[in-house]
């Protein structure tokens, strides 16, 4: 397959000279062949060079082949760890660490630091972390060889911990790498273990440090073997993991890195994050996990910080983006579980996620012949949802040769893997090697510079909106600009017709400063942490008017029982939305007694609308109502704590609106996408659910993740308010628009489904009782202001809307009755022409008989029906009244026209004619 010319090598060599010739003929050659074939370098380049080479030969001969203090003999180019303390000293690493670097592109988040210097020293005085051991504190060489592993625990339960010593002969030490659940007897605090531990904290955190670090035996032991390097590296992962996955712990290592890497001078660095299910960070009270999303959000945060302070040191610092991995040799079920995680963050965090891949023992795990389905599979939704999420897979890292692991190589490059680590064994691969070769020369042209194979293709290195921006700006030459078109809205509302200018461009995703993600974990704390969140929900309510809620409170299960029962209750031939609803009936208030009901007002019973018969209508769906119920008192109980936070967060007293909300505007609602195929996306005009406010004062609105909400911001443009897992969505409504002077935001939104598979959401729309005539909140206008708006209720806003809406439907009313007289006058004139007495006239036989001859037979009125149609136009026709013709149903076939041969005109009637023919 070479085709390169093979030098020729001469038999005989004429003399010396000839073999010198052809031995620099021998070596042009194969250089040529080299990556940095025709690489030439720059003055300044040759010039660092040169001295780079004289300190290289000076240090050679001063620093090494000398007796160390060990009475270690130490060579240069020695192994790394036994001369790591020689080239500590050395000028060229303190040139190597100054020189600028460029992009890391392989490491991984919780191997980049020492852990002395930051997960062990984040765990100091933590109150609730805690460890298990998997050895007993009087066995032998405990102390070499038990494993520790670390845990966050609630307080609760921390405290049994710390009644608990690992150094009483009496405890039972847990198992290592079950510690999720806490298990009495097998955790003890960690500030304990440091204070009883022989020699203390210091000696405590070295035996967990030499637990994290592989030390020269591990390393160059003559019978070590990658299965025995494989097993320390997962025993030190066992234990770094609990003391990583809590929230300081996890920002400040990933803080360190940042700062890590700018004192390295490296510009770009993408970091491979183990993030498979269940693999969570803790809050620092152990009572919850964050959700990803949070989690991500808190991260570009850091990142934009450090790039800010990086740039404000002279340093140039792009930040960093995320490699999701998730651990090859999990189940189908958590990797697709983990893939469709990352797709959804990738829509919610763009410019953090760079790439998806599989970590592990490479020989221990999964091939990727196992997950090719798996991965096929997150490629295509990729592909549908038009996500740039290349795979950046592990392969060839074994030196195995032919073997299923070695097989990942061809996998990686079939499945267009953008780059591959490590690729060690890809030189036993001549036609993959240049085919990777060749795609990465590829990917640089595309970027415009060429890198060498397995580094190839960091074109960009964006870490941060700040950056990108940037990144936008430098290739802004190359961008054909194209100004975005707009459209206008017309919406109604309780503020009367309200028009708005929409972008045709195609809807971004939201950032988290667009569609914040808000932490209710909270809301029964202290009255400052309720603050804390109605500042937060203000902050979204007045911008955006969107945002999500974590740690709301309401069950998973239950959320999955309602939406269980959604798929179940629409029809098969749903067109483009079918939805589900229920008001509010205060019989299903957890609120309310039954005894309290027979005393509710009249005014308020006036505006309560439940209706039992919807549930009727579903009864033959098991469990649906108890599903559906259950989920709405969950919504309305959560509904009735968020207002108390509105309250705060509109200046008022939390009880401010307590006593409007006894009986309140509150609708379920289960709406239904159907799936559409590729072809019909294609074609597809509905949008899904048009472009709408909500009527009430706030939604809470859980999605599925499929995804399609969208969003109009302010300056019309469309943002996609991507499902988060874990989390609710609240939108502010039009009445609390309208009672805030329209200091909060009711926004535009719509749903756009063209996924292939079906979309689920359950709306609930809450708003204050209907009767309650409600003015603009005092503390909403700063002095000299104005209200725009009357008192009002929530249930006359609701008419003012739909009202608005029944001249439409007025006119579509009177469209139909047009059209049915329309046709009924037709029809009349045509059986008249036909002889008839006219269509839906009553048959009188007494009149009939009157008026025939004898009184026994049917005739047709020929003469008069045939002068009217020759003589006159065909409404004429209709003035006839039954004293000129008899009465008779139509279609009677003894006296029909047929029979007759009744003559009507053919200039007039031409669909007769035709018909009389047949
Ligand atoms: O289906 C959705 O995500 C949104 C539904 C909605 O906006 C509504 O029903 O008002
Ligand atoms: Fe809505």
């Amino acid at each position: 397959m070479a085709t390169h010319p093979v030098p020729n090598i001469p038999a005989i060599y004429a003399d010396e000279n000839d073999y010198w010739t052809v031995r620099s003929a021998l070596q042009a050659d194969e250089k040529s062949l080299c990556f940095t074939a025709g690489f030439v370098s720059t003055p300044t380049e040759a010039k660092a060079a040169a001295i780079v080479s004289a300190l290289k030969a000076h240090e050679k001969e001063a620093l090494y082949g000398k007796l160390d203090d060990s009475g270690s003999f130490i060579e240069h180019a020695h192994q790394y760890m036994p001369a790591k303390h020689i080239i500590d000293t050395t000028k060229l690493l303190s040139i190597a660490k100054r020189a600028p670097k460029g992009s890391l592109l392989h490491c991984h988040l919780d191997a980049m630091l020492p852990p002395l210097d930051s997960l062990i020293k984040s765990a100091r005085n933590r109150k609730g972390l805690c460890l298990s051991l998997d050895m007993k504190s009087d066995s032998p060489n405990w102390i070499q060889d038990a494993l520790p592993s670390f845990i966050m625990l609630p307080a609760e339960d921390a405290e049994k911990a710390a009644t608990l010593s690992f150094f009483d002969p009496a405890f039972v030490p847990g198992v290592h790498g079950k510690g999720i659940a806490y298990k009495p007897g097998t955790y003890v605090t960690w500030r304990r273990f440091c204070d009883e531990f022989p020699g203390g904290v210091t000696a405590a955190e070295d035996f967990v440090a030499k637990r994290i670090l592989l030390n020269r035996e591990d390393v160059y032991h003559s019978s070590q073997t990658v299965d025995g390097i494989w097993h320390q590296f997962n025993r030190a992962f066992a234990t770094m993991r609990g003391l990583l996955l809590y929230q300081s712990a996890f920002m400040e290592h990933f803080r360190l890195v940042l700062l890590d890497l700018v004192a390295d001078n490296i510009s770009y660095a993408e970091i491979r994050v183990a993030f498979h299910r269940h693999n969570d960070v803790w809050s620092d009270d152990g009572t919850r996990t964050l959700p990803r999303a949070e989690l991500f959000g808190l991260m570009e945060i850091c990142i934009k910080d450090e790039i800010a302070a990086a740039a404000a040191a002279g340093k140039t610092f792009y930040g960093i983006k995320i490699i999701f991995a998730v651990l090859r040799s999990g189940t189908t079920e958590d990797m697709e579980y983990a893939m469709d995680e990352c797709i959804v963050l990738k829509q919610a965090f763009p410019n953090l996620i760079c790439g998806f891949d599989m970590c592990g023992q490479e020989d221990a795990g999964f091939p990727l012949t196992h997950w090719v389905p798996s991965l096929l599979r997150m490629r295509a939704k990729c592909n549908e949802l038009k996500l740039d999420l290349p795979f950046i897979l592990h392969a060839g890292e074994t030196l195995s040769h032919g073997t299923e692991t070695d097989g990942n190589l061809y996998d990686a490059l079939l499945l267009n893997s953008k780059r591959i680590g490590h690729g060690f064994s890809i030189a036993n691969h001549p036609l993959l090697m240049s085919m990777y070769k060749r795609k990465s020369i590829d990917q640089a042209g595309k970027s415009g510079f060429t890198v060498p194979l397995i580094l190839a293709s960091a074109p960009s290195c964006v870490g941060s909106r700040a950056y990108f921006q940037q990144e936008v700006a430098t290739m802004s030459t190359t961008i054909t600009e194209t100004r975005p078109q707009y459209t206008k809205l017309i919406l109604r509302s309780n503020r009367g017709t309200v028009t708005r200018d929409v972008s045709t461009a195609e809807p971004r995703a939201a950032s988290l400063e667009e569609i914040p993600v808000i932490d209710l974990s909270a809301i029964n704390g202290s009255l400052a942490e309720r603050q804390a969140i109605a500042a937060r929900m203000k902050e979204a309510a007045t911008t955006s008017g969107f945002f999500y809620i974590s740690n709301h409170g309401i069950k998973e299960s239950v959320i999955r029982n309602a939406a269980g029962t959604v798929h179940v209750s629409p029809s098969e031939s749903v067109d483009n939305k079918e939805s589900f609803q229920w008001r509010y009936d205060p019989r299903y208030d957890p609120m309310h007694s039954q005894s309290s009901l027979s005393s509710i007002s009249p005014e308020v019973l006036a505006g309560i609308r439940g209706e039992e018969f919807v549930w009727e209508g579903t009864k033959h769906i098991e469990g649906f109502k108890d599903a559906s119920i259950t989920y709405w008192q969950e919504c309305l109980s959560l509904a009735r704590r968020l207002i108390r936070l509105f309250a705060l967060a509109l200046d008022l007293e939390e009880d401010h609106f307590d006593s409007l909300v006894t009986y309140p505007g509150a609708d379920g609602v289960y709406n239904f996408y159907p799936g559409k195929s590729p072809a019909e996306a294609a074609v597809a005009k509905d949008v899904g659910l048009g472009s709408h406010t909500d009527l009430q004062c706030f939604t809470l609105l859980w999605q599925d993740l499929i995804g399609g909400l969208q969003v109009l911001t302010r300056d019309g443009q469309w943002i996609k308010a991507t499902p988060i897992p874990g989390t609710i969505v609240v939108n502010i409504g039009d009445f609390l628009q309208r009672v805030s002077n329209d200091c909060f935001v009711s926004t535009v939104h719509r749903v756009f489904s063209r996924a292939r598979s079906g979309r689920i959401s359950m709306p609930f729309f809450f708003g204050f009782n209907f009767n309650e005539k409600v003015g603009v909140l005092e503390s909403c206008l700063s002095d000299g202001e104005v209200a725009k708006y009357e008192p009002m209720s929530c249930g006359e806003s609701n008419r003012c809307v739909t009202r608005g809406r029944l001249w439409l439907w007025g006119i579509a009313l009177l469209m139909v009755i047009v059209m049915i007289v329309g046709i009924l006058f037709a029809s009349h004139v045509y059986y008249h022409a036909m002889g008839g007495q006219g269509f839906l006239k009553a048959k009188r036989y007494e009149e009939v008989e009157n008026t025939q001859n004898n009184g026994t037979q049917l005739y047709l009125p020929m003469r008069k029906i045939e002068k009217a149609v020759q003589g006159k136009y065909f409404w004429e026709v209709v003035g006839r009244s039954p004293k000129n013709i008899p009465f008779y149903t139509c279609g009677d076939q003894l006296n029909g026209c047929d029979s007759f041969g009744q003559p009507v005109s053919k200039h007039r009637y031409p669909r007769i004619l035709s018909y009389k023919k047949s």
